[in-house]
Order: C-alpha cells, then structure tokens, then sequence
C-alpha cells in the first residue's frame, strides 16, 4: 500500500501540492481527477522521487523509493532510431531486469508484430502501448499512467483501457491513473479522487453504475449513521461542513428514507459541481 502523509510542495511563488494525505492500496486503480495544472502530474512525480516535498510517501511502511514503480508519464523517452524491440531491450539492461519474455510483453501488447520496426515509423497507439509495456516490466509494485490514452483515436483508447483492466492490475499492484477523459477514467478505476489546485477535494468509490447522488441533507439530524458508514458515500468537499455528500451505491433505499434530497448526476455533472463550485 502507498502511504501518502501530510505531502506538500510549494515553490516561492505558488503552492503546488498541499497537505495531501491518500492512501492507495493493492489490487485497485485509482483513478486522478483533475482540471490543468492541479497538480496530478506533480504527485506522480513526488512519488517517483523526481521533484523535493515536504512530508512522507510510503509503499508498505518503508520509504517509496524502495519500491519498484513503473511509469508512463509526460512524453516517454524512446530512441527513434532503434526498433520497438531494442527500445525494450535496452531499458531491461539498464535497470538491470532479468528473465523478462519480450515476445510476451510484446504480445500482450499487441505490438509484438512490430518488433522490429523502427520507433520513429510506428503508430502513435503502439507508441502509448510501448510506454505502457514499458512501465510494466519486472512486474513493479506501483504503476503511474500519466494521461495513458493521450491523443489516442476511439479504437487506440479502448485498446489501452481493455489492456489496463485486464492485464495490468493484479492483487499485488496498485495503479494509479491520471487523465481528463471522464468515461474512460470512470470504466477503469475502482475509487475516483478530485484534485484542485493542489488539494484534494474528495474520494469516491467507483462502482461502475454510470451514475452518482449528489445528497443534501434535509438538516444536520438526519446525518443517519447507516448512510455515512456505507463506503459509496462521500462528502462533496472532504474539508467543509457542507452538507452535501456523493453516493456512488446503487441502492437508492439508503437516500429515499425522506432524510435526503437527492439528484442523480453523471461523472461529467460531478465533476463540475465539484470543480466548479
Ligand atoms: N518544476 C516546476 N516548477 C514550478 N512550477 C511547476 C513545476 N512543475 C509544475 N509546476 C506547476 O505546478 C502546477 C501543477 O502542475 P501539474 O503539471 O502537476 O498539473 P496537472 O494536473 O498534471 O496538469 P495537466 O492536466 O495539464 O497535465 C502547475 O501550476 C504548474 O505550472
């Protein structure tokens, strides 16, 4: 599990990251949320050691840089020169992986038939699949796909969320996604966290059923233990005593015991009401 406590990064002239406290556990995706400049990418970065904070990052107690962690982030550095295949090749012996199956990493990825074509000539799909196989060998512990579907077409897109969901996640990793594509994010991620400039806004529980409440409590006595215990709910705004909370459940009984009013929002309506408001 990833442990992060009480993270901060600001430079003189802006904070970038403010008292961020998350955990991310195995066998889960977490999906990142978050408009331009909130700071997604720079969380990724904290946890791969490339930038200076405040505060501790974790993986299973000990310090994350001892954990292995895979990453596909920003604009992957391949060399256009030489083919798919030495591209792999080469990152296995510098980080000094062993017994790595390149045809079946290739394969898995579908790029195993352009092996041997230069990285300059091919699409830009199997370029985003190679960065994805790429973060993903010697089977890290912590995977980081920073906007993994970037200028992919529709048929690039679903190719890369079916090979998230079904050959990345494992009961022995935990992944963290970043992206603005809400449909996609949302059919990946097992629990969906906001960012706003730098701060976490809320967490939700992703239960795949395409739509969420947006809760109001009719007044501060009708804060039913039942309901706040469920793990689909959430506060809209984890920080403010706001009475207004996500359910993300699909048992509309909780929400219709006359102690809540209650309207169903897509991902889309959410996330403008939590970024908007
Ligand atoms: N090295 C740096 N020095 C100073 N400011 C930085 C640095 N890196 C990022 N920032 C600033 O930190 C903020 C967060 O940027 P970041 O790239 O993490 O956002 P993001 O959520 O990933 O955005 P996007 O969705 O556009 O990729 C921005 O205001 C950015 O300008």
């Amino acid at each position: 599990m990833i442990s992060i406590i009480d993270l901060n990064l600001q430079t003189k002239k802006q904070i970038i990251l403010e008292d961020i406290n998350l955990n991310f556990k195995d066998g889960k995706i977490y999906g990142l949320l978050g408009p331009n400049g909130s700071g997604k990418t720079t969380l990724f970065k904290s946890i791969l050691g490339l930038t200076n904070y405040d505060g501790e990052i974790l993986y299973n107690n000990r310090p994350i840089k001892y954990a292995h962690v895979g990453k596909l982030i920003e604009y992957p550095m391949f060399y256009n020169n030489l083919t798919v295949l030495e591209n792999l090749k080469l990152h296995g012996a510098y980080t000094n992986l062993e017994n790595i199956d390149y045809k079946e990493i290739l394969s898995n990825f579908d790029i195993y038939e352009a092996k041997d074509k230069k990285y300059s000539e091919i699409s830009l799909g199997m370029k985003q699949r190679l960065g994805i196989a790429r973060a993903i060998m010697g089977d890290p512990s912590v995977i980081l796909l920073d906007e993994p579907t970037n200028g992919l077409d529709p048929l690039g897109i679903k190719s890369v969320r079916n090979l998230i969901k079904n050959s990345l996640r494992k009961p022995t990793n935990c992944i963290l996604i970043s992206s603005h594509n809400l449909t996609e994010i949302e059919s990946i991620s097992d629990e969906l966290i906001f960012i706003k400039k730098g701060r976490i806004i809320t967490k939700i529980k992703n239960n795949n059923n395409k739509l969420f409440y947006v809760v109001t409590l009719k007044n501060k006595e009708s804060l039913a233990g039942d309901f706040l215990e469920n793990p689909y709910v959430s506060k809209l705004h984890l920080e403010s005593n706001f009475n207004k909370y996500i359910y993300s459940g699909d048992d509309e009984k909780l929400i219709k015991d006359g102690n809540y009013t209650f309207e169903k929002y897509t991902l889309e309506d959410l996330y403008e009401e939590i970024m908007c408001s």
